[in-house]
């Protein structure tokens, strides 16, 4: 799906963003900007500190400058669009909001972050009060923290950083979920979202509520419902868990899962897929799992529910072919800066000149001695 609004939030507190650390939030505190649910508002509720709101809000500046918040991302990636939702702030909202990206390796403190080498995303924009402000960027870095900043001052409801995660070759290796995001399975198509994102399938972790799966509209028709996944590397499918957790009164009735090789076939093609799992029954509320042994190399899943329903996550564990495991690891390679994947290369015990050299080198054999690095 091209479409930049259904990429997956990288800074949900549902795929584990934090908001670390803020100058200020006198009158709202700063964990609410990645909240997953929409903001709400109750007017004349006054608090300790004044007006509550479902946000990030800093008090009245007197002096120059801007406030600022640091989120460290749930999902480290390629951020495509910033939502700043300014919902219920009206006579507080900030005139300009300004976003920063960094990559950086490890568990930095806030104070360490300050110190990052930060790259403009969004440069200082206007925004308006309760609307969604929806800004596309342009980068092609790899980031894992943000910093949103107020210019001067004010609130916002939600900060959304819709993007591409980009996997981490040090935890995408051996057997591993090709579907997940965080080691960059990606929705690439789906018959009906009605009432939430089909890239939930793929969040992190198990569902907490039936509201963090895909559920889709109740069918009036003959068809059924699927979503289409494309892999994190194309790879060879030993598991699949379709866990329907949560939908008690409308999980699917059955499901089937196929597969096409998207390097040999045309995934447009509906010859070209292959049956994976044939028509089986699924349980309301219950985590499925069933063992794969087709052997056969997949980039693309579909998972077809019969007829319709919802599901908390589709896992897909298998193993990456070589081809695909050095695209992963090429990926992640031209989003990240030199001295970073150098830091991740000693991180793997490589050599400190052999990781120097692979950091700083491009090309095809460049590519092949970084994926060996990480095989
Ligand atoms: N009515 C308000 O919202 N006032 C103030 N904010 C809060 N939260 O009370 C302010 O000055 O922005």
């Amino acid at each position: 799906m091209n479409d930049r609004s259904a990429l997956p939030d990288l800074a949900s507190r549902a795929v584990g963003g934090a908001v670390v650390h803020a100058n200020d939030e006198l009158f709202a505190e700063r964990e609410n900007l990645i909240k997953p649910a929409a903001p709400a508002y109750q007017p004349y509720t006054f608090g300790h500190k004044g007006q509550v709101y479902d946000g990030w809000e800093t008090r009245r500046r007197r002096e120059p400058g801007h406030d600022f918040a640091l989120i460290r991302l749930g999902l480290p990636g390629i951020v495509r669009r910033l939502v700043v939702d300014t919902a219920f702030f009206t006579g507080n909202y900030p005139p300009e909001v300004s976003v920063q990206g960094a990559a950086v390796d490890g568990y930095p403190s806030p104070a360490e972050l300050l110190d990052a080498d930060w790259v403009e995303l969004l440069p200082a924009s206007p925004v308006r009060g309760d609307t969604e402000n929806s800004f596309d960027v342009d980068t092609a870095l790899r980031c894992t923290h943000l910093k949103l900043c107020m210019h001067p001052d004010g609130g916002i409801a939600r900060l959304r950083a819709r993007g591409e995660p980009v996997a981490d070759p040090r935890w995408a290796r051996g057997e591993f979920d090709l579907a997940a995001l965080e080691h960059g399975g990606h929705v690439t198509g789906c018959s009906n979202m009605f009432y939430s994102s089909p890239s939930n399938l793929l969040a992190p972790g198990r569902a907490a509520v039936m509201g963090e799966g895909w559920e889709t509209a109740r069918r009036r028709d003959d068809g059924n419902d699927w979503v289409e996944v494309g892999l994190a590397a194309a790879g060879v499918l030993t598991a699949a868990e379709l866990d329907t957790s949560h939908f008690v009164g409308n999980a699917p009735g059955w499901a089937t899962l196929s597969g096409v090789d998207g390097r040999v076939a045309d995934p447009a093609d509906p010859a070209a897929w292959r049956e994976i799992l044939p028509r089986t029954r699924l349980q309301p509320d219950t985590r499925h799992r069933f063992r794969l042994h087709s052997g056969a190399e997949f980039t693309h899943v579909r998972l077809d529910v019969h007829p319709d329903g919802g599901m908390a996550r589709l896992r897909l564990h298998g193993t990456a072919t070589a081809d695909g495991h050095a695209d992963l690891v090429r990926r992640w390679s031209a989003a990240v800066p030199p001295e970073y994947a150098r830091a991740v290369l000693l991180d793997c015990g490589v050599p400190a000149d052999t990781a120097a050299e692979l950091a700083a080198a491009s090309g095809p054999d460049a590519d092949t001695a970084l994926a060996a690095a990480f095989r």
